[in-house]
This record gives structure tokens, C-alpha cells and sequence, in this order.
């Protein structure tokens, strides 16, 4: 039987980061799916097409973690077909026997709306902006109109939009460390294990 945790919320929010040390401390398989989306968005080309052919060898790219593969992926993650295209993927994945910790923006909503424990993970823009600053470095004006931008795409497009799942327990992490932002994400999951 499978245990799925499904994690959604903006950028720099730090799912990755809960996603990871729950994965560690659970034994679950964890699928960050934002790199679905930036492989699309940097391969070029009819995305559509990209979308349907992925490969393993696209998601290794040492480029996806860039401020600019981050703008392409959001916008490409607005195609209904590109999302159709990868929804069997992530399904498979969350159904792994070990259990499975997917990070994203649709998860509770859409690729996994049974999953046993949803939580939306935010911050304030400005508390995620200087997070992605300290990563990448730049322009900070403009790293946070980068953040408003992607959320203004991701929480406004037609098709799977960024929204907490009705049953998803919120975790602002604006004024808390990760380490604390951790505990909670493990509390509410042990209280949903028994
Ligand atoms: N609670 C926190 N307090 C301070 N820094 C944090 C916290 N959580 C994560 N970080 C840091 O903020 C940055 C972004 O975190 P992370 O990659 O986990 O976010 P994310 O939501 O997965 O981002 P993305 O959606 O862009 O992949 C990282 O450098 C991480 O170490
Ligand atoms: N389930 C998902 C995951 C990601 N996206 C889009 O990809 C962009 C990059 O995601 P990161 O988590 O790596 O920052 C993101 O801005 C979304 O547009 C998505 O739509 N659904």
C-alpha cells in the first residue's frame, strides 16, 4: 500500500528543502516536479513535443536551476498539454511502495488529490525573493520581481493554477528556520502514519 505526501506552494517557499528531509527521515521516494517543467522550458523547440519526450538525460541538465530556466518553466507549465503530458509520470511515482514525497504547485490539487497528507508550504515574497538571492546572487530588485512574476503566472493560469488543496495544512515558513519548518511538515505526517 502506498503513503503519499504531496507539497505545494511558490517559489523558494522551501518545499525542496521539507521535501528532501522528509524523504530522509521517512525512507519515501521524492520527485521534485518543478524539474519536469524547467527540462521543458530549456530544451526549446515545441514544447509539446518536449513534454512528451523527455528523457532522463533532459533532467540531468546542470542548468535547470537557473533564474532564467525558472521563468521558461513557468511559462511553458501554463500548456495544458505540456501538463498532460507528464500527470502519468508523477501518478506512477507517487504510487512507489516505499512511499513517495512529490514537491510542486498541483500536487494536492490535481496529480495526487488522495494524497495521504497535503501541505501548502508559503512565505512572504520578500522572505522568499532574498532566499533566491542568497542562491543566486544578481540583482535583488529584480530577483523579487522574478518571484511576483512566476507567482502572478503559476497562481493565475487557466489550467492547474498554485492554490492549496482544501485539505492541505498551511506552513508559512516566513518566520521559521528550516529546521522548524521540518519539525512541523514530520508532525503532521507522523499524526497522519498513527
Ligand atoms: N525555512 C527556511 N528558512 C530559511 N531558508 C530556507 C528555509 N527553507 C528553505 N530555505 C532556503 O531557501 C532556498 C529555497 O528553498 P527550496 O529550494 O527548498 O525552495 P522551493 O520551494 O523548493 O523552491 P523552488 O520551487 O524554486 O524549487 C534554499 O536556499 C533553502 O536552503
Ligand atoms: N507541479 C508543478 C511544478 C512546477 N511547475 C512550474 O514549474 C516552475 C518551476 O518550478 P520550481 O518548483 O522548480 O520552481 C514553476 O514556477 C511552475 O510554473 C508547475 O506548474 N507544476
Amino acid at each position: 500500500m502506498s503513503f503519499t505526501v504531496a507539497i505545494d506552494g511558490p517559489a523558494a517557499s522551501g518545499k525542496g528543502t521539507i521535501s528532501r528531509a522528509v524523504a530522509a527521515r521517512f525512507g519515501f521516494a521524492h520527485l521534485d516536479t518543478g524539474v519536469l517543467y524547467r527540462a521543458v522550458g530549456v530544451k526549446g523547440g515545441d514544447p509539446i513535443a518536449a513534454a512528451r519526450g523527455l528523457s532522463a538525460q533532459d533532467l540531468a541538465r546542470d542548468d535547470l536551476r537557473t533564474g532564467e530556466a525558472g521563468q521558461a518553466a513557468s511559462k511553458v507549465a501554463a500548456i495544458p498539454e505540456v501538463r498532460a503530458a507528464l500527470v502519468q509520470f508523477q501518478r506512477d511515482f507517487a504510487a512507489r511502495a516505499e512511499g513517495a514525497v512529490l514537491d510542486g504547485r498541483d500536487i494536492g490539487t490535481v496529480i495526487c488529490p488522495d494524497a495521504e497528507v497535503k501541505l501548502f508550504v508559503t512565505a512572504s515574497p520578500e522572505v522568499r525573493a532574498h532566499r533566491r538571492w542568497l542562491e543566486l546572487g544578481g540583482d535583488a530588485g529584480q530577483v523579487l520581481a522574478d518571484v511576483r512574476e512566476r507567482d502572478d503566472r503559476d497562481m493565475n493560469r487557466a489550467d492547474a493554477p498554485l492554490r492549496p488543496a482544501p485539505d492541505a495544512i498551511v506552513i508559512d515558513t516566513s518566520e521559521l528556520d528550516a529546521e522548524a519548518a521540518i519539525a512541523a511538515a514530520c508532525a503532521a505526517i507522523e499524526a497522519r502514519l498513527g
